[in-house]
């Protein structure tokens, strides 16, 4: 459960997210006083160990400094891009560094050779199929996804190719999605004879609203580029002689091109609006306007009558 707790001072504001508590400066920056688990008490750790000795693939992680846009790239060609589970653990500290970046501004993710992500690594599943390697894997996905999509930053899937399964429900931890002409999105869970785990179908409903999603997670049914945009999951189509990296660049730049403080002030209201009854948002929302108002880009733009 969310909480707000106070404002420190007029420089910071002290909230509690479930067992997390942050603090938000007049920067716009939050910074965590204790990173708990999000959604569970439970210690997992050695079963989290365990899954990170299945290895293959890799997360990376790349900082632009002149767009403040990061991209994280899911990396495991030979079984097209299936996340390993040492991925898993990789992308859990992609998140933790992004959360470190204070000038950050917006963050993709994306498939390497053009395709999204084909979900959880199987061979992953056959060794590691108790109830308890389950659970260990849904929190620490849960975990690290909903700490994506509550980044600091505005964040884009990119998605060529096919993103099944787990791969499907990555791409609904981002704020936005755009699709290639031939892209295809599924999940293939009931296919499998199991359900989402990673938090996707909850973040699914959110997206497409109730009766959509159970028609797509219960019919596992195809979702094609034209398909996504109808039904609200995709927000463009990237057409086919665009390179898809440029094309979610130059689609993001266009609406983080505000002042860092504001965008990341912006994307902190709308996730708290999110997860809040509206009370505690407008409260938020206004703790967040203490910390830009009169603050440097504002008086900037008063003084020089610069719009950003
Ligand atoms: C919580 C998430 C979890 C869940 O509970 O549901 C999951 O995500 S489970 C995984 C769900 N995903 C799938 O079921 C996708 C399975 N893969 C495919 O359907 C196809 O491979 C593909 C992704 C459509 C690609 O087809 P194609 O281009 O024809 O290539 P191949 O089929 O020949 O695949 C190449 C190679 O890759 C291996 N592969 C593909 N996906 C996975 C995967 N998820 N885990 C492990 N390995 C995977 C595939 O077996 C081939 O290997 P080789 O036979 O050794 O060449």
């Amino acid at each position: 459960m969310w909480r707000f707790m106070s404002i420190q001072n007029r420089n910071e504001l002290l909230c509690t997210v479930n067992r997390i508590s942050c603090v938000i400066n007049r920067k716009g920056c939050y910074r965590h006083l204790s990173r708990t688990s999000v959604l569970s008490v439970t210690d997992n750790t050695s079963i989290i160990q365990q899954l990170q000795k299945v290895e293959g693939g890799k997360i990376k992680l790349e900082k632009f400094d002149d767009s403040k846009i990061a991209v994280l790239t899911i990396d495991n060609e030979r079984i097209r891009n299936a996340l390993s589970g040492s991925m898993m653990v990789q992308l859990r500290d992609a998140i933790n560094q992004l959360e470190e970046w204070k000038e950050g501004k917006g963050v993709i993710l994306i498939g390497a050779s053009s395709t999204f992500c084909s979900g959880a690594d199987l061979n992953l599943a056959k060794q590691f199929n108790s109830p308890e390697h389950g659970e260990a894997m849904c929190e620490l996905m849960q975990t690290t996804l909903t700490r994506l999509k509550r980044l600091p930053m505005i964040s884009l899937a990119v998605i060529e190719g096919k993103a099944l399964g787990g791969g499907a429900e990555l791409t609904t931890a981002c704020d936005f999605r755009l699709i290639s002409k031939n892209a295809e999105i599924r999940f293939v869970h009931v296919k499998r004879g199991v359900t989402p785990g990673w938090g996707g179908g909850s973040r699914l409903v959110n997206i497409v609203g109730r009766r959509m999603a159970l028609r797509l997670l219960a019919g596992s049914i195809k979702i094609t580029a034209k398909d996504a945009l109808q039904y609200g999951l995709a927000d463009d189509i990237i057409s086919s002689d665009q390179v898809t990296l440029h094309a979610g660049m130059n689609w993001l730049k266009k609406i983080i091109d505000g002042p860092v403080n504001s965008i990341r002030g912006i994307k902190q209201i709308v996730t708290y609006a999110d997860d809040l009854g509206t009370d505690q948002a407008l409260q938020f929302e206004r703790s967040v306007f203490t910390t830009v108002w009169g603050a440097p880009a504002l008086m900037e733009s008063l003084e020089t009558k610069k719009k950003y």
